[in-house]
């Protein structure tokens, strides 16, 4: 069995937001796990960098946690929860209330506008479409993306993607963020700003966990747990 317990900062808020416990992931029977018996604790207020080889299966441990997909076996734990346990509109609301996700890809509908992509996730977790606009704004100018946002996706680069992807994650303060390589795309000064938006939102109290290969980024968290090919993970605490 793979343990991980990642010891929180001492000015960390105690707890623990999103682990896993003997988790193993199938994506067909035939195949071996792409996650295999992993137990793992994420402490609140903390960034948490998961790493390793490609075809690891970071993205897919992130769709586990996130509840986007469902374990084979073990558990996927939010606040000391099996959310096996939660009914289908309980998992939606947790998702739609208190989860931010960047995927690989940025994901944006090609069909609306950016701003219109930044506020529907606000809009489907309950937020008045005035408040929505108001924070996507704010976040779209803190990312340098606010003079696109009558653009359609097909309009911007793949940085300003990137970029409306992370101002959508972070549009309704989501306890946890997810980012699946949320800086690939990005030259070394976008990164920066990416990364201290994140470190800044976890510092206010959120949890953050990055799927990244960008060494210098795994430097700034305050964990790191690498996955090996095997679907096992071992744990390194990147700062005391
Ligand atoms: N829908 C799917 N059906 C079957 N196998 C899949 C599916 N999605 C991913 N896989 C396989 O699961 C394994 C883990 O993939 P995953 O994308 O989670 O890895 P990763 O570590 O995020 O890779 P990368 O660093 O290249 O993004 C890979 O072998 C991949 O081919």
């Amino acid at each position: 069995m793979t343990g991980v317990v990642l010891e929180p900062r001492a000015a960390a808020p105690v707890g623990t937001a999103v682990g896993t416990r003997s988790l193993t992931f199938t994506y067909r029977a035939a195949l071996p796990p792409v996650i295999c018996d992993l137990t793992v604790d994420v402490p609140v207020g903390t960034t948490t960098a998961l790493t390793g080889p490609s075809g690891s299966g970071k993205s897919t441990l992130l769709y586990l946690l996130a509840l986007m997909i469902r374990p084979t076996g073990g558990e996927v734990v939010w606040d000391a929860v099996p959310a096996s346990r939660l009914a289908d509109a309980a998992r939606s609301r947790l998702r739609a209330s208190q989860v931010g996700f960047v995927f690989q890809d940025a994901l944006l509908d090609p069909s609306r506008s950016v701003l219109a992509n930044v506020c529907d996730s606000g809009l489907f977790a309950g937020m008045r479409r005035k408040d929505a606009v108001a924070r996507a704004r704010e976040l779209m100018a803190r990312f340098g993306v606010d003079h696109r946002e009558d653009h359609k996706p097909g309009e911007i680069s793949g940085g300003q993607a990137q970029r409306v992807a992370i101002c959508r994650a972070l549009l309704t303060n989501p306890r946890v963020v997810f980012a699946d390589e949320p800086t690939g795309n990005l030259d070394d000064e976008s990164a920066a700003i990416v990364w201290r938006a994140l470190t800044d939102h976890a510092a206010n109290g959120a949890t953050v966990i990055v799927a990244t290969h960008d060494r210098s980024l795994v430097a700034l968290a305050d964990h790191e747990v690498r996955l090996d090919r095997s679907g096992g993970a071992e744990l390194r605490a990147v700062r005391p």
